[in-house]
């Protein structure tokens, strides 16, 4: 017999359950998504998922999509919504958490649409880490992880992919008002502190109207 907990019940129900908090992290690739994840983890306590990372974990899993994955990547491409969505489920139902970085998601309209149909969330706004190409191209070629996509004939793809599909992602929830856009050219802790602000409840003033003493805005 089934519970109300019981995994036959559909994934975005039990993930809707939580009502979970999510903030998309978005940025040209080598921008350091990652980076600050790891620094807004540590201060914040927050739980990161990176859908690059989630990729290729499945793609080593030896999973019947490993090679379409692979190839993907290879290429640049953004791989079809349905895969790195339930990937992204799965991670955040496995967490003891209810907040959530979702790190370079959604990529293109078609990842934006889908999660939104999927799993009705609403993410409460979206980092742009925004950098120039040529200092995220020297990143990237410095960044020494192994990552078979880090040469530079991928790397040029994977720019032109998100000049063409993740920045209009990007201008969608500028229309909404919801984008927190971060100078990403500045050394990491410099970096760090606009993250921090962002992060960081705001004290109203006395002279706003507020009270010093217990007014979070
Ligand atoms: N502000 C910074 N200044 C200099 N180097 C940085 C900065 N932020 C990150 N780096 C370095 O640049 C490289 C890329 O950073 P990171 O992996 O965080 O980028 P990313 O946005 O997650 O990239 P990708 O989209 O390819 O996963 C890493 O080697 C990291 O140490
Ligand atoms: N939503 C996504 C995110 C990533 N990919 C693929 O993974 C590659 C690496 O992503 P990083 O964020 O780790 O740089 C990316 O180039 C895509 O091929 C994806 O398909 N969908
Ligand atoms: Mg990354």
């Amino acid at each position: 017999m089934g519970t109300a907990n019981d995994s036959s019940k559909d994934i975005s129900v039990r993930l809707a359950e939580k009502n979970p908090k999510v903030i998309f992290v978005l940025g040209g690739p080598g921008s350091g998504k990652g980076t600050q994840c790891e620094k807004i983890v540590q201060h914040f306590g927050y739980t990161h998922l990176s859908a690059g990372d989630l990729l290729r974990a499945e793609k080593n899993s030896g999973s019947e999509n490993g090679i379409m994955i692979q190839n993907m990547m290879n290429e640049g491409k953004i791989v079809p919504s349905e895969v790195t969505i339930k990937l992204l489920q799965k991670a955040m139902l496995e967490s003891g958490n209810d907040k959530f970085l979702i790190d370079g998601f959604p990529r293109n309209e078609e990842n934006r649409a889908a999660f939104e149909a999927v799993t009705k969330i609403e993410p409460e706004y979206v980092l742009y880490f925004n950098c120039p190409e040529k200092e995220m191209e020297r990143r990237i070629l410095n960044r020494n992880q192994g990552r078979e996509d880090d040469n530079i004939e991928t790397i040029r793809k994977r720019f032109k992919v998100f000049l063409e599909s993740s920045l209009p992602v990007i201008e969608y929830y500028k229309g909404k008002g919801k984008v927190r856009e971060i100078d990403a050219a500045k050394p990491i802790e410099e970096v760090f502190e606009e993250v921090k602000d962002i992060f960081t409840p705001k004290v109203q003033n006395v002279e706003e109207g507020g009270c010093r003493c217990c007014a979070i805005l």
